[in-house]
Order: C-alpha cells, then sequence, then structure tokens
C-alpha cells in the first residue's frame, strides 16, 4: 500500500470524503437479495435481538422466504444505471469531484454490499489520503444508519497499524440550509403537479418504537425536519413512518395507515415526500410512488403525488458541498 509521502501526487497528503450509504443488492434478484439481506439484517444495530435467538428466524424464514418477494419489487424500480439507491449515491459523489479544491477527493460506499466501505477507505488512502472524512448519507441521526456506518468504517480502521485521521459527518435534520434544500425542491416539484394538493405527508422510515424509549434520537429528528419543513413551506406538514418490519409495535403513525385514512378527513389530493431519505430508493420509489399511491386511490382519494428526495438535483448538490464545506474547513486551512 502507498503511503501519504511516497504517493507521486501527493507529496504533502490528501484529504479524502466518503459518502456513505445504506446499500442495495447487485441485482434485482432473489439470490443478490438474500446476499444483501444476509448481512444487512445480521448487523446488530439494525435488529436488536441477541443472535442465538435471531439467527435462527433470520436463516429459517426471513431468507428463505423474503428475498424473492423484495426482488419483485426491486425489478420495480431497476434502472438501466442499477439500484437507484447506488446510481444517486454515486452521481453525487462524482458531482462532488474537484468542488473542495485539488486535495480533497470525493468518493462513495455502501455499508452493506457493494463498494465496500472497506475497499473504499483502502482505496482512498492508497490514493494519499491521511485525512478522512466520513459522511454518512442520512439526516437524522439513528444508531439502525449512522452510528453502523460509522463503526463499520472504524472497525476497518482499527485493524490499521497506521491510521488515517477521521472524522464523522453529524446529522443536519435541523440545518437550515438542509430545510431550505428540501423546500426549494418540494416547492420545484408541486409546480409542476396538475393538481393542488391538500395535504403534504412527509414519510420517514420506521423504527421499533422501543429505540426511542432506549435514547435513540431519531423520532425526535425526525419530528423536528417535519415541523421546520412546515414552517418553511407556511403549511400543514403531517408525519408517518414507513417500512414497518417484523411483529414488534413501530414508530407511529404508520404511513400505509394514513394514506388509507386520509380520504375519510376529506383529503383527496396528496403529495408525500421523503426527507429522510438522501436519495431515491425501494422505499420510496416502490413503497410509497407505487403501494401507496394504490392504497390512496383504493381509500378514495382522487390525485397521489410522489415529489422525489434531494438526490443529484442542484438542491441537493449545495447542500451537501455546504455540509462537507464545514467539516473540511479546519483541514483545507491546515494543508
Ligand atoms: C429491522 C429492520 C429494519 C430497520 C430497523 C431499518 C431501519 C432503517 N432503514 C433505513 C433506510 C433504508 N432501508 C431500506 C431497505 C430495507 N430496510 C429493511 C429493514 C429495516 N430497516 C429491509 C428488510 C430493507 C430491504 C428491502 C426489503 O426487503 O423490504 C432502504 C432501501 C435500500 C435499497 O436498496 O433501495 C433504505 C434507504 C433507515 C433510514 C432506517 C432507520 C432510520
Ligand atoms: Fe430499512
Ligand atoms: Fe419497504
Amino acid at each position: 500500500m502507498t503511503r501519504p509521502e511516497d504517493h507521486p501526487l501527493a507529496p504533502h497528503g490528501r484529504i479524502g470524503v466518503l459518502l456513505i450509504n445504506l446499500g442495495t443488492p447487485d441485482a434485482p434478484d432473489a439470490p443478490a437479495v438474500r446476499r444483501y439481506l444476509a448481512e444487512f439484517l445480521s448487523d446488530r444495530r439494525v435488529v436488536e435481538i441477541p443472535p442465538l435467538a435471531w439467527q435462527p428466524i433470520l436463516r429459517g424464514i426471513i431468507l428463505r422466504t423474503r428475498p424473492k418477494k423484495s426482488a419483485h419489487a426491486y425489478r420495480l424500480v431497476w434502472t438501466e444505471h442499477g439500484s437507484p439507491l447506488a446510481h444517486y449515491t454515486r452521481a453525487k459523489a462524482e458531482r462532488l469531484l474537484g468542488a473542495f479544491g485539488p486535495e480533497v477527493t470525493v468518493d462513495w460506499a455502501m455499508r452493506y454490499g457493494r463498494p465496500s466501505i472497506d475497499a473504499r477507505l483502502r482505496a482512498l488512502m492508497d490514493a494519499g489520503c491521511d485525512r478522512i472524512l466520513l459522511a454518512p448519507m442520512y439526516p437524522q441521526y439513528c444508531a439502525a444508519t449512522t452510528a453502523t456506518a460509522n463503526d463499520k468504517a472504524f472497525e476497518v480502521l482499527s485493524r490499521m497499524r497506521w491510521q488515517p485521521a477521521a472524522r464523522t459527518l453529524p446529522p443536519y435534520h435541523d440545518d437550515p440550509a438542509y430545510i431550505a434544500a428540501l423546500k426549494a425542491s418540494i416547492e420545484g416539484s408541486l409546480a409542476k403537479l396538475d393538481f393542488t394538493p391538500e395535504l403534504i405527508l412527509a414519510s420517514f422510515h420506521g423504527m421499533p418504537e422501543r429505540t426511542l424509549k432506549l435514547g435513540d434520537p431519531y423520532h425526535c429528528h425526525c419530528q423536528k425536519t417535519a415541523r421546520l419543513l412546515g414552517e418553511a413551506l407556511g403549511r400543514e406538514v403531517r408525519i408517518s413512518f414507513q417500512s414497518r418490519f417484523g411483529r414488534a409495535k413501530w414508530l407511529e403513525p404508520a404511513t400505509d395507515a394514513v394514506l388509507r385514512g386520509l380520504p375519510g378527513e376529506a383529503v383527496k389530493k396528496v403529495a408525500v415526500v421523503a426527507p429522510g431519505f438522501s436519495v431515491d430508493c425501494l422505499e420510496t420509489l416502490e413503497e410509497l410512488a407505487i403501494r401507496g399511491r394504490e392504497t390512496f386511490l383504493e381509500s378514495g382519494g382522487s390525485d397521489f403525488a410522489y415529489l422525489p428526495c434531494l438526490n443529484d438535483s442542484e438542491e441537493g448538490l449545495t447542500l451537501l458541498r455546504g455540509l462537507l464545506a464545514r467539516e473540511l474547513a479546519g483541514w483545507i486551512a491546515a494543508s
């Protein structure tokens, strides 16, 4: 492995930024989804059941039944560039290359699946980086997302004799720049609709309710984002939680139940947004834009729109540039 002092392009060391997202299967078929789910659902930050009790359920039931069903859902959203989650995450990294000057390189990795955090951290070091900003792509902190991404990166570093310096991007759920980016993106999308929604529903990924009682700030972060977004837009933004998994009680209200109930409250026209997802993925494009629409229209709604995530839009990139520049400021000034 090349070390900073012998890298031909970077005699004084370079700075790396690693955008980290959740991960996604390599292909929309059952074997690839099974490999992905086996890694994801074996993470003790995600499923907090002791492995002796959980692994038999995971291997015996879930990994036998879910991959086929999920692969079908993935096929509905798969693009010519592959999985939307990977495509947009890569696009963000590519479009940020050069944004912080010649000393800073930007790369991307996935917590589960490929490209792995291990491989991309080593690639950054091979390119001469001796300072690395780890940037989990989650506005709201959650142990099941933010913490496990950082854990994995530090686990990789823990095996190195000579580590780079590392820091992590904090959550940005209430950052004015994030709220402003959401507002601009949502207003742009609303302007293109051929109907006027009576309500904006902000759907966040769910979590077991127990994690709230154990002190995870995720639920509070989501509530604050939704409140600030409503204030910025000057209209009601209702919150809900999607993607329930397993039998435990999850955060409520559930997105599908809210969509089913809205027409009964005389809300017939709805726009759904997913501010917790930095990029569109299975959970937004299939669960919200396809199944959510069906649920709402079958329940008596007349008009439904799913508004896209920030993805690699100008608003999204301006936000990310600002967030990352703030973390890099000390390093760039010093190097
Ligand atoms: C115990 C199970 C799960 C917890 C806890 C969980 C938390 C959580 N997840 C995200 C973001 C994403 N999840 C995605 C897919 C997905 N999530 C779970 C389960 C839990 N998530 C499963 C089983 C799956 C796979 C799909 C399926 O079989 O239903 C994705 C999309 C990935 C993609 O490839 O597009 C995202 C993104 C957050 C933010 C979160 C906690 C806050
Ligand atoms: Fe999830
Ligand atoms: Fe889902």
